[in-house]
């Protein structure tokens, strides 16, 4: 899920930092991390306009430039799950099974984390003390390795976006969400206010459509769901991303997140894994309440956010090494761990070179692989096949087919609908920050292809006027 910060922020991230040379030698473990790379934050943005269904030519050329809106989440995500440090200083809690394997200390092999490098990193909030979690290991041969609970760093509390405050609802709430399935009544979409445009406008006119009301189908139990959602609710300034969202996500199961963007997908998801703090509603996962206890909550999840900066000036191997040990893993497991899924994800020869160096679906890859280095119970993955090349997307559903199978849950967003359709055995249809329809896939497509449900559910599809000039070619 892109934002309009996104297209410019890896570039901005790259030229303030200084790039490591693509065949440098593998610099090795790296090195802890300057307290000085948080940043105080920003002040308050002000709040950003309602959107408008009709743009005229003169109006965006007058509109300033989209301001980055989420980094604040992003940056505590990097951090939360990167980067901070694996100071000797932080006590890491008992384990219940086995004691934690101090981590060797390791030594500078070059600057890391310049001050531009992470100019938008907000302060962190003290770590919370890990209480340990009785849980029964996955059956897995990593789940046979010493059981290790994640060290404190990992499940800082996220802040706020730092444009974030609440507002009144601007968009009316859905009434009946249990309509059955069967029989759907259709609704007309309300009319839109008449628009004033200029005599250049380019206008976007909705085809005549009928929206059906929200479809959920018959319940699962939420006492053996993996994840449970109740009415979360967030807002941005005047925007309400997150409508009051129901979700019960059974265990060892694909889920899917579809909508339209803008819908709420990924601000859902960084609810989930607790990079926003909702404004209202509850969130259960594996039946810890998160907001009781937080850290009990994260320590379940593996997290693929939805933007995939972070901490590139290291190499791979020294990213891979700081998420395995600040999830609590001992060093040795960590690099066995690292080979491991490098090797899955067809990343070996890449460990030793800086992530900054690495393709997008690179990144992914081995963001993807830092999600699944302390072999969480669920995984959390934003767009995780997006700008990967169809061959590392076979391995990569490979590699989450068989953790499924194995018990873990994978709740991911995707604008796939073949894929979604293909793996997903339940998921859930989002559009203006509510869910429109929830179910199996048969559930939920009907007598329709999931696409073409999902086209009906964003509001259908729209006639574009106004680009004639399009079609005239300056040359
Ligand atoms: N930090 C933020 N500040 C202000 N508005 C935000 C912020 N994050 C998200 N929004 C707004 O919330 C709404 C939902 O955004 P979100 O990123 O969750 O959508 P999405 O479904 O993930 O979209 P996409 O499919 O395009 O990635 C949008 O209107 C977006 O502009």
């Amino acid at each position: 899920m892109k934002s309009p910060s996104e297209g410019t922020s890896k570039s901005t991230a790259k030229s303030a930092v200084k790039k490591t040379p693509r065949n440098m030698p593998d610099p090795g473990p790296p090195p802890p991390l300057p307290a000085d790379l948080l940043i105080p934050p920003r002040p308050p943005l002000p709040p950003s306009p309602s959107p408008s269904r009709v743009t005229t030519s003169a109006e965006s050329a007058s509109e300033p430039p989209a301001e980055p809106v989420v980094e604040t989440e992003s940056a505590v995500e990097a951090l939360a799950e990167t980067l901070v440090e694996p100071s000797t200083d932080t006590p890491t809690p008992p384990s219940v099974d086995s004691p934690v394997e101090p981590v060797e200390p390791v030594e500078p092999v070059e600057p890391v984390g310049s001050v531009e490098s992470v100019e938008s990193v907000d302060p962190v909030d003290p770590v919370e003390p890990v209480e340990p979690v009785d849980r029964a290991p996955v059956e897995t041969p990593e789940a046979r390795e010493p059981e290790v609970e994640s060290s404190a760093e990992l499940f800082v509390e996220a802040r706020a976006p730092r444009n974030d405050h609440t507002s009144e609802v601007i968009a009316p709430r859905l009434e009946d969400r249990t309509f059955p399935l069967t029989a759907m009544p259709l609704r007309p979409m309300a009319a839109e206010a008449p628009v004033a445009l200029a005599p250049d406008a380019v206008v976007v006119r909705p085809r005549p459509l009928e929206v059906p009301d929200p479809v959920v189908a018959a319940s699962v139990d939420p006492a053996t769901a993996a994840l449970v959602v109740k009415g979360i609710t967030k807002n941005f300034g005047e925007t309400r991303a997150v409508d009051g969202i129901d979700l019960t996500v059974p265990a060892g199961i694909f889920y899917g997140l579809v909508g339209p963007n803008g819908a709420g997908k990924t601000t859902t998801l960084s609810m989930i894994a607790g990079l926003l703090r909702a404004d209202r509603g509850s969130i259960r996962v594996n039946g810890i309440d998160a907001a009781s206890d937080p850290i009990g909550a994260k320590r379940q999840m593996g997290v693929l956010p939805d933007r995939l900066r972070t901490f590139d000036r290291l190499t791979g191997r020294q990213l891979l090494h700081y998420y395995g040990v600040l999830r609590g893993l001992p060093s040795a497991v960590v690099e066995r761990r690292t080979a491991d899924l490098a090797r899955a994800f067809d990343l070996s020869d890449a460990l030793g070179r800086a992530v900054s160096d690495y393709s997008a679906g690179m990144v992914k890859k081995v963001m993807l692989a830092g999600a699944l280095i302390h072999s969480p119970r669920l995984l959390v993955l934003d767009e995780p096949f997006e700008s990967v090349d169809p061959v590392s997307s076979a391995i990569i559903l490979d590699i989450l087919s068989t953790y499924v199978a194995h018990g873990g849950t994978v709740i991911l967003s995707s604008h796939g609908m073949e894929l979604v359709e293909r793996v997903c055995a339940r998921l859930a249809v989002v559009v203006a920050g509510q869910v429109l329809a929830e179910g199996t896939v048969d559930e939920v497509r009907g007598e329709l292809t999931l696409e073409q449900r999902f086209i009906e559910l964003a509001g259908g599809l729209s006639d574009v006027e106004g680009l004639e000039w399009l079609h005239t070619f300056s040359d």
